[in-house]
């Protein structure tokens, strides 16, 4: 079994770009739920370019699988994340300038507040993942952090200009999902994943969840957002299955 996790994050960006009421990110989650998405993920982000503090808030209400709430390591967002209470936390690195998510969170360097957050939200009967690149170094500290759950960053994945570098970021993201299994985290993945190359990831028996969002809020655009989902489930079962 592989979940799907569909991030709605951008079509609130489609929203923001006129100041309108739509289209909805609450109205896609529903869809998206309907048409057969396990969870969704959306990131609130400290810059509010796309997703609004009153959609996380009302979402929170209204989906009926489980919200995994993208967010930096600040108090404002700890304190917000307390306020909603979403089934999942996801740690993930944030810069203003940064078009989007650019790597993994750096837990060494910060370890201490993701300790200390990860015990805020834990204790506040969340569940905390933490979005890191694909490195031994970092699972274990996202286990001496206290995480339960980590997702590999598949964002150079997802880049790769070749194909041999695509292989060995594959491998990479293998090779850490394996290590962080026995280590007993659930392994997640994300970023970047699009239907051409979603299979590959999904292939991998140690990751339980993908998130995926520009790509599939992209390819709704002219399928409609039912289809996309069903798209989407459909090849991630596919790769799982080795078809
Ligand atoms: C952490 C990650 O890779 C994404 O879930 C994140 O939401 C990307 O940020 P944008 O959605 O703003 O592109
Ligand atoms: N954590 C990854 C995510 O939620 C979606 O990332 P993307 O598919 O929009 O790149």
């Amino acid at each position: 079994m592989i979940f799907l996790g569909v991030n709605i994050d951008h079509v609130a960006t489609l929203r923001q770009a006129r100041g309108t009421r739509y289209p909805s990110p609450i109205e896609a989650a529903l869809v998206a739920e309907s048409a057969g998405a396990d969870l969704i993920t959306l990131h609130l982000r400290e810059d509010r370019r796309h997703i609004q503090d009153e959609d996380v808030r009302v979402m929170k209400k209204l989906l009926k699988t489980r919200m995994n709430l993208e967010m930096a390591l600040t108090q404002e967002m700890v304190e917000n994340a307390l306020a909603v209470g979403p089934e999942d936390v996801c740690l993930v690195p944030e810069k203003r300038e940064e078009l989007t998510t650019e790597g993994g969170l750096d837990v060494i360097r910060y370890f201490d507040a993701v300790k200390d957050t990860t015990k805020v939200l834990r204790d506040a009967g969340i569940r905390v993942s933490i979005f890191i690149d694909a490195d031994k170094q970092q699972i274990e500290a996202a286990r001496d952090a206290g995480a339960g759950v980590i997702e590999l960053h598949t964002g150079r994945y997802a880049d790769a200009q070749h194909a041999a570098e695509r292989d060995a970021e594959l491998i990479r993201i293998r090779d850490a999902a394996v290590y962080a299994s026995q280590l007993g985290f659930v392994v997640n993945a994300g970023h970047g994943l699009s239907y051409h190359n979603v299979k590959p990831v999904a292939a991998i028996p140690e990751i339980a969840e993908l998130n995926i969002g520009h790509a599939l809020v992209s390819h709704a655009l002219f399928v409609g957002f039912p289809a996309a989902v069903r798209e989407m489930k459909a090849l991630m079962i596919e790769g799982r299955q080795g078809l």
